[in-house]
């Protein structure tokens, strides 16, 4: 059983792709399933301290996992009853179903445990619950001390995460062999608990992972601060903004910030203010420009957007800019760019969907050749080439004016300092998301800001000095 920081994500066909080539392998379904069965067990006898554990068994290869983890407890002694809803569809689940020699009562009848597992649908529920069904499952839950669910809560479509019905809300939810997309994304995730992964014995790609801490390059008797990755910020007509951005890449470890728009000196007093102009616009010193932040939208600004736009830096562009350009105008442009939406940023540049995000992250990075940063309580990061990082649960307290700001130059920074759009995009998401864990509640964006040097010093040491 492993935290989920840097797993494999699989969709459901992406999982049975991975599932196929092991049978081509010479591995077998029913060996699968064992071993899926097994380690689910000895998770669950470790969490269940020697209470009763009641296995709720679905018709598919989730029953299938079900029986086996039922079996494989009652072989160790632990008290375990088995609750089943329907018979098993497939032979390998057949096959499973043959091993458990014990009673099997109906989900309808069966009385509930102080421990729940939920071995009702996993991957291949297709359709909202029966509400009869939903209904029965959450009288279990609200009885049982402890619900564990069985590679995903039943209820949730797993690429989408989106709700089929009303799903049963899982304590501890056992990933099998990869995470998937619904343990990561809203509203699914909030209904996993803890979600912990199991191995069982299949290699999954890394094309998608969970974002997990970077590997940031770390200053040497080398260093000076150009080379530490310059990071520039245009100000626009909320100058908060962008001074949240500028203090953020510097605490993300830029050697050199300048905020473009304004030379009136103040606090703080490391943060270089220049003119907008051509001369500062185009410092080839400049490793990431951020642009977007507070910029404001009238056609001056779209001037600005559009000089930030005809350099060639690698570009972090958010908020307002998201909103005076197209994907085709960004496609055309080109280079290194970072695009970081909320959901409504997003609808107003890629237009609205009722696509998964993950689906509409992917097709956005296409569609503009950018690297997409999708904010909102999930967070996916999807690259042009295919790539995607998924984040895991942040703190909530995160939903405060400015902490996008704050993102936008934690990523810069980390664009600046040498990382691949993906990897500073990623980076800076997982900077961000630790931040705020080290505020605790009810912080201010200024403050966690701030805490992106302690985030930063967690990962100090990742990388040797260059
Ligand atoms: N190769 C294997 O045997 C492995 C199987 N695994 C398990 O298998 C699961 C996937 O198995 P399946 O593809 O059989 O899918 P599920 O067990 O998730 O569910 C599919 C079954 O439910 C039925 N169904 C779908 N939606 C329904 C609804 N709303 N109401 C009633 N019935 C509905 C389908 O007709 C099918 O019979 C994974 O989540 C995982 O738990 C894993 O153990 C990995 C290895
Ligand atoms: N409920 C939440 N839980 C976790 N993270 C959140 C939540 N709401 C927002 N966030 C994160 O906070 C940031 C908000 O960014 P944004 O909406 O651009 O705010 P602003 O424009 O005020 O800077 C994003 O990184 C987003 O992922
Ligand atoms: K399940």
């Amino acid at each position: 059983m492993r935290q989920i920081e840097g797993a494999a994500v699989l969709t459901a066909a992406d999982m049975r792709a991975v599932e196929q080539a092991a049978f081509e392998q010479g591995d077998s379904a029913a060996a699968m399933m064992r071993r899926a069965g097994q380690a689910c067990a000895a998770a669950i006898r470790r969490l269940s301290a020697g209470s009763e554990v009641l296995v709720l068994c679905g018709p598919g290869n989730n029953g299938g996992d079900g029986y086996v983890i039922a079996a494989t407890l009652a072989a160790d002694g632990h008290p375990v009853r088995v609750a089943a809803l329907g018979t098993p569809g497939s032979d390998v689940a057949q096959q499973a179903r043959a091993g458990w020699v014990g009673p099997v009562e109906t989900l309808h009848d069966t009385a509930p445990a102080p421990v729940l597992v939920d071995a009702l649908f996993g991957i291949g529920l297709s359709h909202p619950l029966d509400p009869a069904i939903a209904q029965a499952l959450l009288v279990l839950i609200a009885a049982a001390r402890l619900t564990i669910a069985i590679d995903l809560p039943s209820g949730v479509d797993t690429d989408s995460g989106a709700l089929l019905g009303c799903p049963a809300p899982a304590d501890i939810t056992l990933a099998l062999g990869a995470l998937k997309p619904a343990h990561l994304l809203q509203p699914a995730a909030s209904h996993c608990g803890a979600v912990r992964l199991l191995d069982i014995g299949v290699s999954a790609p890394d094309t998608m992972q969970v974002v997990a801490a970077p590997a940031l390059p770390m200053p040497g008797p080398h260093s000076h601060k150009f080379n530490r990755g310059m990071v520039a910020i245009v100000r626009g007509r909320m100058a908060g903004a962008a001074e949240l951005a500028a203090a953020a890449a510097m605490h993300a470890g830029s050697g050199y910030v300048a905020l473009l728009g304004s030379t009136i000196p103040a606090a703080p007093h490391a943060l270089v203010r220049r003119k907008l102009n051509d001369e500062s616009l185009g410092d080839p010193r400049i490793g990431a420009l951020v642009v977007g932040p507070g910029l404001g939208r009238d056609d001056d600004m779209r001037a600005t957007l559009e000089r930030a736009l005809a350099t060639d830096h690698s570009l972090v562009v958010d908020g307002d800019a998201l909103h005076l350009v197209t994907p085709e105008q960004l496609r055309a442009r080109g280079g290194q760019m970072i695009l970081t939406p909320h959901a409504g940023e997003f609808d107003a540049l890629f237009g609205s969907s009722d696509a998964g995000k993950l689906d509409r992250a992917r097709a956005a990075a296409q569609a503009s050749g950018a690297t997409i940063v999708f904010k909102g309580a999930d967070t996916v990061v999807a690259s042009p080439d295919g790539r995607a990082r998924l984040a895991p649960a942040a703190s909530n307290w995160l939903s405060t004016a400015g902490s996008g700001d704050v993102l936008a130059g934690a990523i810069a920074a980390c664009l600046a300092a040498g990382l691949d759009p993906l990897g500073a995009a990623a980076a800076g998401v997982w900077l961000h998301g630790e931040a705020a864990r080290r505020c605790g509640p009810a912080f201010i964006a200024d403050d966690l800001a701030c805490a992106l040097g302690p985030a930063r010093a967690a990962v100090a040491g990742a990388v040797p000095p260059r």
